[in-house]
């Protein structure tokens, strides 16, 4: 069975687009015959960018994908044939009817210290002020430095590596990697942030002191469960060694029934073909609470399982 056209849907952020920019190339190239249509589709978390994540009238609905539902819906309506996401962005517990077709090969996973100053996480001032609207962001850098105010900021990303600069400037912010780089802000060497005519410090934290959300660096296209045609087309794209990775950090999510806005780092990597994971899972009530820490390994086809062992081995 196959197709000869497809529709992806997208957010319309430029880190979006970017994003389905690369899919469509990816796509393109596996596929030379296939026409390939791209549609913008606003999202409740694009519409309301004036909103802390904890003024969302249902604060549980942030973890079931402000980012992402509008997406679903046109994927239903088959107004779209496919979703390009940010992985991170996606509920681990995927809405049915669902599925993810394929994930891109993964990008830089890492966080990244963003400053108008040469900071590292030790040298960040007494009582400085960082900007992050992640939980898990915040309570890492908690536990690391208890003194740090955390300062929730929200926007796209531009927006947000400008809250280093002006009056009222906050000392640092944190963002991924991914999309710094995807945008084209972060310099090949990951030292440099270029924005507008401004040059900015970037310090990106060693994935094993500070750990990355549950996807973080990945693209994932979502498709409807039983589109075979479509599915088929974009598995071409699929990377196995992300899949396993992103299987095991989401599948340990899901058993906590986490979401993107619990506290908990999940770190993957794969080594003499066996897949480790390490896992920090902070106290939401009591963020200055030390996390709990937990790694493990299995083979890489037994990715599923590897999040259960974690699991099973919380307090
Ligand atoms: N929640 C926003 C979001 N979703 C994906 C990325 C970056 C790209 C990625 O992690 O794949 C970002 C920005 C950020 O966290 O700095």
């Amino acid at each position: 069975m196959s197709i000869s056209k497809i529709i992806l849907g997208t957010r319309g952020s430029e880190l979006a687009l970017t994003q389905t920019t690369m899919v469509t190339a990816a796509l393109q190239s596996a596929h030379p015959h296939l026409q390939i249509e791209r549609q913008i589709i606003q999202t409740s978390g694009d519409k309301r960018q004036d909103l802390r994540f904890s003024e969302f009238s249902d604060v549980a609905q942030v973890d079931k994908g402000i980012f992402i539902k509008e997406l679903e819906i046109a994927l239903a309506d088959k107004q779209i044939d496919a979703a390009v996401h940010s992985l991170k962005d996606v509920p681990s517990d995927l809405a049915a009817g669902f599925t993810i077709a394929a994930v891109l090969p993964r990008a830089a996973i890492e966080d990244v210290l963003v400053s108008a100053h040469p900071y590292t996480l030790e040298t960040l001032p007494q009582g400085a002020r960082v900007g992050t609207s992640s939980v898990r962001r915040a309570a890492q850098l908690k536990f690391l430095r208890p003194d740090v105010e955390i300062v929730e900021i929200r926007g796209n990303v531009p927006t947000r590596v400008k809250k280093v600069l002006g009056e009222n400037a906050l000392d640092a912010v944190l963002l991924a990697a991914a999309g710094l780089l995807r945008l084209g802000l972060l310099n090949a060497n990951l030292s440099r942030i270029h924005i507008d005519t401004h040059t900015l410090y970037g310090l990106v934290l060693d994935p094993v002191k500070f750990l990355p959300a549950a996807g973080q660096g990945a693209i994932a296209i979502e498709c409807r469960a039983g589109d075979e045609a479509a599915i088929a087309a974009i598995r071409a794209l699929n990377d196995a060694e992300t899949e396993a990775r992103i299987t095991a950090e989401r599948e340990f999510l899901k058993i906590l029934g986490a979401g993107c806005q619990t506290p908990v780092g999940a770190h993957t990597w794969i080594a003499e073909g066996e897949l480790h994971m390490s896992v920090r899972v902070f106290n939401e009530a009591d963020l200055s609470l030390p996390p709990v820490e937990r790694e493990a390994k299995r083979p890489v086809a037994e990715a599923a399982q590897l999040a259960k062992d974690l699991a099973g081995m919380l307090p």
